[in-house]
């Protein structure tokens, strides 16, 4: 029999067993020279929304300026004399279809970055380095390291640097990085294809698990002796930001959950083909979720029994793998209708925005509001 205290003991292991590090920022969606929508973005945000979907509890440190305008479940840092980050995303329909390609990012503000400092003085048994505007420095991820059993990294927080004049974002090499040294001390390496260029997969695989996210076509992960491709999901792609934070954070809820590495991935393809479906941060169905939380318990106890080894990260694809994936394809087609019942509706807009044809927006001419978080998020059509 499990005692209240065993029973508070364990829950607060539980509840500090995730530090997410990234700030939040403001995203501003522009196609045509207008803005079409506004909202919460980070990947910070994207991946708590897909934690607090799975109910995987986490610690998470941002920091925002006093001009931040969301009410968010992991409340950030303040710094009253700067503002928050701002990202503008600039679509152009002409180029490479609806593929990543077609997004140029300004960073156009940048709040402070995170240092080793700001982060807890606890332990963690996972970490995930998610920053987007520069905000994550060497030291800070080393830091991460030293004060979490396993660490996850973005690419993106790693190899991004911004254009003194515009901010346009653009990448590195990560050997050019001061993060290369700590590639060996890294347990997972996130990239889109776009950005996996900038680094030498077959060398960085020999240090740490390499995961490349490659949109429709779903992820490929490599690691020191194997590689192994990742089914997609069919998706109707509405707007392209955060599918990779998304991802990110359905692949790490469940590693936590305890699925072996290509049932996590499965998962990760899930909530990207889940996040492209809806503009801004994804309301997602509880139905749904539900469903996912059930069948992750169940594989993880399927798998407990087929599995020997005690492995960190198990990375051969487990007995029942095709079939999770059949049983999340199944699972995925009961959202439509109920997320429009009561996610579709109009709150007032404060800001203005013009109106011009927007090609890659084309299904809910309406404004979104997601009960996470109190402002809606914006469209225009
Ligand atoms: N159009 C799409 N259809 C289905 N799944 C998608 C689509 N776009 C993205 N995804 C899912 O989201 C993940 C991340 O998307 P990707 O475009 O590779 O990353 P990023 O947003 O970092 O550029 C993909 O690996 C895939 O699982
Ligand atoms: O779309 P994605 O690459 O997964 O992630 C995005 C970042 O690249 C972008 O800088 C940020 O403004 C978005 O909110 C989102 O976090």
């Amino acid at each position: 029999m499990v005692t209240t205290a065993e029973s508070a003991a364990h829950k607060s292991q539980q509840q500090s067993r995730v530090l997410i590090v990234g700030n939040y920022c403001h995203d501003v969606l522009i196609q045509n020279n207008a803005v079409k929508a506004v909202s919460l973005g980070g990947a910070a945000s994207f991946i708590s929304n897909v934690f607090n979907g799975l109910s995987v509890s986490c610690n998470l440190v941002s920091k925002v300026g006093e001009d931040f305008k969301y009410t968010v479940s992991y409340t950030p840092i303040v710094i009253p004399t700067l503002k928050t980050t701002v990202f503008h995303s600039y679509f152009d329909p002409g180029l490479h279809g609806n593929d990543h390609q077609d997004r140029i990012l300004k960073r156009v503000c940048a709040c402070d970055p995170i240092r080793p400092s700001d982060l807890p003085d606890t332990r963690f048994k996972y970490g995930m380095g998610v920053g987007v505007g520069g905000e994550i420095l060497p030291e800070t991820l080393e830091r991460m390291i030293e004060i979490c059993d396993v660490v996850f990294a973005d690419i993106q927080a790693l190899i991004r640097v911004f254009d003194s004049v515009d901010g346009t974002v653009k990448l590195v090499k990560l050997e050019e990085t001061g993060f290369y040294p700590l590639l060996p001390r890294i347990g997972v390496l996130k990239a889109s294809s776009e950005e996996a260029v900038f680094m030498d997969v077959e060398e960085v695989r020999k240090w740490c698990c390499v995961v490349v996210t490659n949109g429709k076509h779903g992820c490929k992960v490599y690691w020191k002796d194997g590689e192994l491709g990742i089914s997609p999901f069919l998706a109707n792609q509405d707007d392209p930001t955060g599918a990779g934070d998304s991802f990110f954070g359905g692949f790490v809820a469940g590693l936590v959950q305890g699925l072996a590495v290509p049932d996590a991935a499965l998962l990760g393809n899930l909530f990207g083909s889940l996040s492209v479906e809806q503009v801004g941060l994804p309301k997602f169905d509880t139905r749904l979720l539900q469903r996912v939380k059930d069948e992750v318990q169940r594989r993880k106890m399927q798998c407990l029994l087929h599995e020997k080894s005690d492995d960190e990260l198990k990375f051969l694809r487990p007995v029942g793998h095709e079939q999770f994936h059949t049983f999340l394809v199944a699972a995925r087609l009961i959202t439509p209708c109920s997320i429009e019942e009561h996610q579709w509706n109009s709150p007032s807009s404060t800001m203005e925005m013009e109106q011009t044809a927007v090609p890659h927006y084309t299904k809910q001419p309406k404004l979104l509001a997601n009960p996470m978080y109190e402002e809606p998020i914006q469209r225009v059509e």
